[in-house]
C-alpha cells in the first residue's frame, strides 16, 4: 500500500560539505511547493535520539545557499549504531509525526540510513554530500567540486614559493578511504606524483621521477599525498624521500579542514539543488530505500545497500592521464 506523506524530517550527517546547505535549501522549498511540512533534525542522527526538531518554513532557509558547511549541524554519532540508539531516534521520530527521511551525507550515513528503514519501515532517500567523492551510483557528490576548487587554489600558491626556492613539497589532502581529491586536484594543480590509498607507494620510482624532473630542468615539484595513502601519510614519505635525496629541500603541507570549508561552487550549488528537488520528488512518488546520483548528467537512483556496499570504481584513466602528464 502506498504510504501518504505529509511530513519530511531533513539532516546533514557524518562530514559537512560546502553545498550541503544548498541541498537543504532546495529539499525544504521542493517539499513547502508540494504542500509538505517539512523539519529539520539538528546533529544528523544525534538529534533523531536527543529529540532536537526545528520548523523549517520557507524563510528558514532563505541566504544559506552561497554558505559552507551545514545550518542543520552535523555529528559522528556512535549510539545510532546499536538498537537501543536507533528504537529511541524512531520514537522520537513517531511523536513528531514525521512520514519520511532525507538524509545528506556519506556512505555511514547511508549505512544507518539502511538499517534504520529497514527495521522500522521508514522510507528514506540518502543525497552523497561528500567532499570524498567515493560513493558507488553517482558521478559526483555535493561539495567534491568545492573541496577540489580549494585544494588547487593552495597547490597553486604553494607553487609560486615552490619554485622560487627550487624545493619539493608534499601537500597532504583529505581522503581517508580514497584518493579521488587527490587524483583530481594533482592533475588539475600540474602536480609531479599522486600517491593514494588505491595504489601502492614504490618510493624507488618517486625518487627516479623527481630526479628526473630536476634534470629536466624543472624548478620545483609537488607531491600530492591523499590522507589515506597506505605507506604513513605525507610527512613520513617525506622524511624517506629526504632521506635518500637530501639535496633537495622538502616541506610538507597538510592542508586539513580548510578543504571542507567556503562558500559551494556553482557546480555544487546546482547539483545540491537539482538533487534535493529530486529527492522529495521520489518520496512523493513512494521511491524509498535509495541514493539519489547523478550519471551521465542525470538523476538516477541506487538501492542503498548497492550505494554502501562498495566504492565508486577507481578511474585508471585518469590516474595514467595524471602520469603522462607530469613527466
Ligand atoms: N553501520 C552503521 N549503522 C548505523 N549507523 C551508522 C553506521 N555507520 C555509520 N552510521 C551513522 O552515520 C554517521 C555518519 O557516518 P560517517 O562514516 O561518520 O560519515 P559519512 O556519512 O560522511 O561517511 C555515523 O556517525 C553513525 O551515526
Ligand atoms: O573531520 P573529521 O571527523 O576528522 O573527519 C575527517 C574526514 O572527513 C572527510 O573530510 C569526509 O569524510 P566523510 O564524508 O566520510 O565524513 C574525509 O576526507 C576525512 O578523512
Ligand atoms: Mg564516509
Amino acid at each position: 500500500m502506498e504510504k501518504s506523506i505529509n511530513k519530511i524530517g531533513v539532516l546533514t550527517s557524518g562530514g559537512d560539505a560546502p553545498g550541503m546547505n544548498a541541498c537543504i535549501r532546495a529539499v525544504v522549498r521542493t517539499g513547502i511547493y508540494y504542500n509538505i511540512e517539512m523539519v529539520g533534525v539538528m546533529k544528523g542522527y544525534q538529534g533523531l535520539i536527543d529529540n532536537e526538531f526545528i520548523p523549517l518554513p520557507s524563510h528558514a532557509v532563505s541566504n544559506i545557499i552561497q554558505r559552507g558547511g551545514t545550518i542543520l549541524k552535523t555529528a559522528r554519532c556512535m549510539e545510532f549504531k546499536t538498537k537501543e540508539g536507533r528504537e529511541k531516534a524512531f520514537r522520537n521520530l513517531q511523536a513528531q509525526g514525521i512520514d519520511a527521511l532525507i538524509v545528506i551525507g556519506g556512505d555511514g550515513t547511508f549505512s544507518g540510513a539502511e538499517v534504520f528503514s529497514r527495521e522500522f519501515n521508514v522510507p528514506v532517500i540518502g543525497i552523497p554530500g561528500t567532499i570524498d567523492n567515493d560513493l558507488f551510483g553517482t558521478d559526483f557528490t555535493i561539495g567534491f567540486d568545492t573541496a577540489n576548487n580549494s585544494v588547487i587554489q593552495a597547490i597553486d600558491q604553494i607553487r609560486d614559493t615552490a619554485a622560487s626556492h627550487n624545493r619539493l613539497f608534499f601537500v597532504e589532502v583529505m581522503g581517508r578511504d580514497a584518493g579521488v581529491i587527490a587524483l583530481w586536484a594533482g592533475i588539475a594543480g600540474g602536480s609531479e606524483a599522486i600517491l593514494i590509498p588505491e595504489k601502492e607507494t614504490a618510493i624507488e620510482s618517486l625518487i627516479s621521477k623527481l630526479a628526473e624532473g630536476a634534470e629536466n630542468q624543472k624548478s620545483s615539484s609537488i607531491v600530492v599525498v591523499a590522507e589515506g595513502e597506505k605507506s604513513g601519510g605525507a610527512l613520513k614519505i617525506a622524511e624517506e624521500v629526504k632521506r635518500r635525496f637530501d639535496h633537495y629541500d622538502t616541506k610538507v603541507t597538510v592542508l586539513g579542514h580548510l578543504q571542507r570549508g567556503g562558500s559551494p561552487t556553482c557546480f555544487d550549488r546546482v547539483l545540491a539543488s537539482r538533487m534535493g528537488y529530486a529527492a522529495v520528488k521520489a518520496l512523493l512518488n513512494n521511491v524509498e530505500g535509495k541514493m539519489i546520483g547523478m550519471v551521465n548528467n542525470r538523476m538516477h537512483f541506487t538501492e542503498l545497500s548497492l550505494a554502501i556496499s562498495r566504492h565508486s570504481p577507481f578511474d585508471e584513466e585518469l590516474a595514467e592521464i595524471a602520469a603522462v602528464l607530469s613527466i
